[in-house]
């Protein structure tokens, strides 16, 4: 495919249509726009903005209205094909033999046979074919390709990537399916659509998307169902159909894809004939195609693309004019570069995961209501011992309750939320371990009474002071003393009304400090020294 990024399109100065540097018109060509890089194990999307500019901020483009039409779906299912069929009637400009000669290959977009994926990212054609409303108005109309969703390079992130950036860019999104529309086509187009959803600005309460057209491919029951729109149409009411007999998550998807977009259809197509299923050699010449397929192409094709049933690309009510465009295309691809969204996971990982949270929950219920009887709001202060004790055994108990809970994912995948069990128990305990502390009243009246054993001492010392003469340092002592009786007061004045706490929090630290440095070693000497002296005593008298 061309770099586009180092090549400039010089413009025909009649037609606006690019050049190449011999001179010649060119009939257009696939521009990647948006590239799926895999770097280390991590998949990322770079918008090609050169590209994108190339082909939207060209003067017959920028400021006209834009008709969007994408094709999305699953790999390997003859997407790119059939846009080539697009691309056919726009150039075929209204001719009604636009489907081409029986023998002329089918060129334009990549496809092939073949297991193994062809498109990446997101394509657009470099032409944006011009079309006349019925109402006189030009509009362009672009065609976009996409990757094909569900190969074995592609995350379930790029997945949804691709299919909600083309959803929300396009005007027309071509969900294209293989011989029926079955509950987990409907459950993935539940999950790309809100993840579409989930990056749009929602100003209003309107619906985000435009059409979607269901397209069934290789329809085998046109005995029970049309081919066609009348045949899909009826399809698409029995499979969108809510009632009250059906399951709440059955119901939900279903209201979620209306609730999405404003035109919902469904066209049933026959198949293409073995040749262009299994031959190796089948390059898309009509002569190998069926009847019957070609017949409802013709049909098909129209549909999205005759001047008068043409849909806009609307974005928040209004109209997008090509220079507008390629801003929405740079803003929705930022959001999905970022952090901000929700990682769409697979459908195993998503429920593995909730099993594990759901017996994370119950296993710190668990844990929380045993030790809230040992230890919560109404129990007295428990040896710190004890409590460490009981600690150790809950949380084994815990720990076994989480281990013993069914849960999928694995061994391997349990162990992480293990972790975050044991981790959020001990955070726990550690404020069961405060929570005990304060009930002690010991060192709830640690503050009170450090101040006031200062006070006391300060009050004897002055005294001394005073005694033997030595005026000025009694009345510094005084001095001291008057602080610690103010320490006193505020402290006492902050635990009962609850005001200033910041202020009874440093008297706290600051009885901590005089407590640990100064009382308490003077205190432990006195003891040890009493100690000492009635054990001398008593050995005395034994004697
Ligand atoms: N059975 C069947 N095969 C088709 C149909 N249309 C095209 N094909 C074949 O499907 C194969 C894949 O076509 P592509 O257009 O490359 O498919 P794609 O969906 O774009 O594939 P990726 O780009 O890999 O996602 C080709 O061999 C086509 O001949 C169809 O309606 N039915
Ligand atoms: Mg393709």
């Amino acid at each position: 495919m061309a770099d586009l990024r180092n090549r400039k399109f010089p413009e025909s100065p009649k037609t606006g249509a690019p050049v190449s540097a011999t001179g010649k018109i060119l009939k257009g060509e696939p521009v990647q726009i948006l590239i799926a890089q895999a770097e280390g194990g991590e998949h990322k999307f770079e918008l090609d903005e050169v590209a994108l500019e190339s082909i939207l901020l060209r003067h017959n483009v920028k400021d006209k209205k834009c008709v969007v039409v994408s094709v999305a779906g699953a790999f390997r299912k003859g997407k790119s094909f059939l846009l080539d069929f697009f691309l056919r009637y726009l150039n075929a400009k209204g001719a009604p033999d636009w489907l081409g000669d029986d023998n002329s290959p089918l060129e334009g977009f990549s496809w092939r046979g073949g297991a193994d994926r062809d498109t990446t990212g997101i394509l657009l054609w470099s032409e944006a074919f011009d079309v006349k409303l019925p109402n006189g108005e030009e509009v362009v109309v672009l065609l976009m390709d996409t990757q094909g969703a569900f190969d074995s390079n592609s995350t379930v992130k790029d997945c949804a990537t691709v299919f909600a950036l083309s959803t929300m860019l396009s005007s027309v999104q071509v969900y294209n399916l293989m011989s029926n529309i079955q509950e987990d086509d409907l459950q993935h187009l539940q999950l790309f659509t809100e993840y579409g959803r989930l990056a749009m600005a929602d100003n209003n309460n309107s619906k985000p998307f435009q059409t979607l057209e269901f397209l069934v491919r290789d329809w085998q029951y046109p005995y029970q169902h049309d081919y066609g729109e009348e045949g899909g149409n009826i399809l698409l009411d029995k499979r969108l159909e809510i009632s009250d007999r059906q399951h709440q998550e059955l119901q939900q998807i279903r209201r979620h894809i209306k609730s999405c977009f404003s035109r919902i259809g469904c066209f049933l197509m026959p198949h293409p004939g073995l040749k262009v299923a299994v031959n190796p050699y089948f390059d898309g010449r009509l002569k190998d195609i069926e009847q019957d397929f070609k017949e409802y192409l013709a049909r098909f094709v129209p549909l999205f693309l005759a001047p008068e049933n043409l849909v806009m690309k609307n974005i928040n009510g209004g109209p997008i004019t090509g220079k507008e465009l390629v801003e929405y295309f740079k803003a929705y691809v930022k959001i999905y570069q970022g952090d901000e969204l929700p990682e769409p996971k697979s459908m195993l990982q998503a429920t593995a995961e909730a099993n594990n949270l759901a017996a994370v929950a119950s296993s710190r219920d668990l844990y929380s209501t045993e030790m809230e009887k040992i230890c919560g709001g109404e129990q007295p202060f428990i040896a710190v011992e004890y409590l460490a004790r009981e600690h150790a055994r809950i949380k084994d108990q815990a720990i076994r309750l989480f281990n013993s809970t069914k849960k999928m994912g694995g061994d391997e995948f349990s162990s992480q939320f293990n972790e975050k069990l044991e981790k959020e128990i001990d955070n726990s305990y550690e404020n069961f371990v405060k929570h005990n502390e304060s009930k002690n009243i010991f060192h709830a009246a640690r503050t009170p009474a450090t101040l006031f054993a200062v006070v006391v001492i300060t009050y004897m010392l002055a005294g001394l002071l005073g005694f033997i003469g030595l005026e000025s340092l009694a009345n510094l002592v005084n001095l001291v003393m008057g602080v610690m009786l103010i320490l006193l007061l505020t402290w006492a004045y902050v635990r009962y009304s609850g005001n200033f706490r910041e202020v009874g929090a440093f008297i706290d630290q600051l009885a901590e400090i005089i407590w640990e440095k100064g009382l308490q070693p003077v205190s432990t000497q006195i003891m040890e020294e009493g100690a000492k002296h009635a054990a001398k005593t008593s050995l005395k008298k034994v004697n």
